[in-house]
């Protein structure tokens, strides 16, 4: 079987694309192979997946001080050594960066060692280690239109998702269902708006994400507020979550919005302000532009504003919020990517 190298990580949304173009990959006789990082998500979710992996000791350094930028860059720079003497005893068919820190070395090793390589990036704005790496690698894709502007040459096949077919909601038959997601850490800004919601009389059901450290004082408050809303710290399961909600709230990190567009759900959504060039706020602009969803900036945020939001939803709002975003779902990433991929010759 021929080896291949995918790799991405540190938070969710880059892993779980790799994830899903592994499990592509490998029902078509390739032999996939993840390389994380050691300090990301991928050390405790990799173990599930019946996929090779291998984990570096690779850091972040955008956003960090100078101290830590020093320290992380030598990790990476020990990161760089591994990778070159993994690929060179793998001697992949291909290799592609789904982004996140650990993917720089590992894209970078294998163009030093001159293997066909690719990156993807699915963010409406590209990051400063992919636009450096669109320089060097075979071929360029990316999840939205937009960021062609961006990279010179790129290929837009959208991103892959593990989300395969829409959720039949129920659409206000009932009571509403809504989830909130806040990213796979959870978002702080969200459950305190969540909180606030909860002390208005909304006649709903809820299922929220909170994330590890907010867990307990989510569900403290809801129980003190009367409120027998449903709180996780993580959900493994995705798709059987947006199969039960109608409407979701959540950030706009580039795999939420691939999952929730092929769901087919309605949503609001709450860009992260800090993300790198605000990229969030411009992947929830295409949703928005194409109403399928409504943006309420961070700033913004509160539990009155999600009251006010909330209740104004009405049926038919929902249903064409919900067809809307089913068109955005992009089904053929793996299969585009692939195409490309067998394309290039060595
Ligand atoms: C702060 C920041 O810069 N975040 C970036 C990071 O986000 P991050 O990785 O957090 O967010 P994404 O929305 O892209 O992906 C989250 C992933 O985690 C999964 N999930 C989430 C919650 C849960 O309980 N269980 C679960 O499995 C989701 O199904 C999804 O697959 O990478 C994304 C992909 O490039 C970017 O678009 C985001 O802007």
């Amino acid at each position: 079987m021929k080896n291949v190298v995918l790799t991405g990580g540190g938070t969710g949304g880059h892993l779980f694309a790799a994830i899903e173009f592994a499990r592509f990959l490998k029902d078509r006789g390739y032999n996939p192979v993840i390389i994380g990082s050691v300090y990301g998500i991928e050390n405790r979710i990799l173990k599930k997946y019946p996929f090779d992996y291998v984990l570096l000791k690779s850091k972040g350094i955008m956003g960090k001080g100078l101290k830590d930028r020093f320290v992380n860059g030598f990790a990476n720079l020990d990161a760089l050594i591994h990778s070159i003497g993994v690929i060179k005893k793998l001697k992949p068919e291909f290799c592609v960066g789904f982004g996140g820190y650990v993917s720089l070395p590992v894209v970078l090793s294998c163009v030093i060692l001159r293997r066909k390589s690719a990156i993807l990036e699915q963010n409406s704005i590209p990051g400063k280690a992919n636009r450096l790496l669109s320089r060097l690698v075979d071929l360029v894709f990316v999840n939205f239109d937009y960021t062609a502007q961006f990279l010179r040459g790129s290929i837009v096949v959208g991103n892959p998702t593990r989300i395969k077919t829409k959720g039949k909601h129920r659409l206000f038959d009932g009571r509403l269902k809504l989830g909130v997601v806040g990213g796979s850490r959870g978002a702080r800004s969200i459950n305190n708006s969540m909180i606030e919601l909860s002390e208005f009389d909304l006649d709903i059901d809820v299922i929220h994400q909170t994330g590890v450290e907010d867990y307990s004082r989510v569900k403290d408050a809801y129980k003190r507020n009367g409120k027998n809303w449903q709180v996780v710290d993580f959900i493994e399961d995705m798709e059987s979550f947006y199969k039960g909600i109608d409407f979701i709230i959540c950030r706009s990190g580039a795999s939420t919005l691939s999952e929730i567009a092929c769901a087919g759900l309605g949503s609001i959504l709450i860009p992260y302000p800090y993300a790198i060039y605000n990229h969030q706020y411009y992947n929830a602009k295409y949703f928005l532009d194409n109403e399928a969803s409504i943006i309420i900036e961070d700033k913004d945020l509160s539990g009155k504003t999600l009251h006010t939001f909330i209740s104004s939803l009405t049926a038919d709002r929902l249903r064409v919020m919900s067809e809307n975003a089913f068109d955005l779902c992009r089904r053929d990433a793996c299969e585009k990517m692939l195409s490309y991929l067998e394309m290039v010759k060595r």
